[in-house]
């Protein structure tokens, strides 16, 4: 079964063609790394599948029933957020606001998300800390329990590594493989880390405007090797 199926999907913003005839399916329960240079279309693809920009031309289709409120984002982060004054508990509960409705409060199954979710994110503890008192690594388990707790198994993460040293982010893609493989969630992950894409994602993406690869990581040239095309 696939997640997500992209078929000829092109974006251009004012007329420049920022993405270009992007053809892939990714299988629901993989871990797609989304590479390429500054500027290659990374976050651009990432918005398209979130739907908050529309392509120019061609599709993106979800599989398996699921739906855009269905996908966990992280975006991507690019300072502190050290002027935030709600509790590390309230930024991960309020991930369940796109599933509450016209329901004016948080029921027991939300309360149970965050929970679970905090939990998993190893930060039970700070629960009632206020955010902007947190490290950099300590934020980003926050934003990716508030991922977790909109996620119905779709997690796209932009970049969740940026910022964090080498520890603290080893720790964050240790965290995610976890969640790819104990909680069954396809996770779609833009990076710039090179080294660690073969050994933490099941499938890759390389990108420049085009698609230069798509297909699972063993079979990705390494970029020290430069990358045959195959798209
Ligand atoms: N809102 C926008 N309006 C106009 N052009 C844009 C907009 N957003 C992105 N672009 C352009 O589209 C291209 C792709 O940008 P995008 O942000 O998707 O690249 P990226 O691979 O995520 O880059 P980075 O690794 O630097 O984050 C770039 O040329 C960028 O300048």
């Amino acid at each position: 079964m696939a997640a997500f199926v992209c078929s000829g999907l092109s974006v251009t913003y004012g007329g420049r063609e920022a993405l270009s005839d992007i053809n892939f399916e990714l299988p629901a329960g993989a871990f797609l790394a989304v590479v390429g240079e500054n500027g290659s279309g990374k976050s651009t693809l990432i918005k398209a599948l979130l739907g908050l920009i529309k392509p120019s031309s061609g599709s993106i289709r979800l599989g398996g029933g699921l739906k855009k409120r269905d996908i966990g984002y992280l975006p991507q982060q690019r300072e502190a957020r050290n002027d935030f004054p709600a509790t590390v508990y309230e930024i991960v509960i309020s991930g369940r606001l796109a599933h509450i409705g016209l329901r004016p409060f948080y029921d027991r199954r939300d309360h149970r998300e965050a929970e679970k979710n905090l939990r998993l994110a190893g930060i039970w503890e700070l629960r009632t800390r206020a955010f902007r008192e947190l490290s950099g690594g300590q934020q980003q388990r926050t934003l990716l329990a508030r991922a977790l707790c909109a996620s119905g198994g779709l997690l796209l993460l932009d970049e969740p590594a940026t910022g964090l040293d080498a520890e603290a982010a080893e720790s964050m893609y240790a965290l995610l493989r976890e969640i790819n493989a104990n909680e069954k969630a396809t996770v779609i992950m833009v990076t710039h880390d090179l080294a660690r894409v073969p050994s933490l994602a099941s499938h890759i993406l390389e990108l420049s405007g085009g698609q230069k690869y798509f297909g699972e990581s063993a079979g990705w040239p390494s970029p020290g090797a430069g990358s045959g095309a195959n798209a």
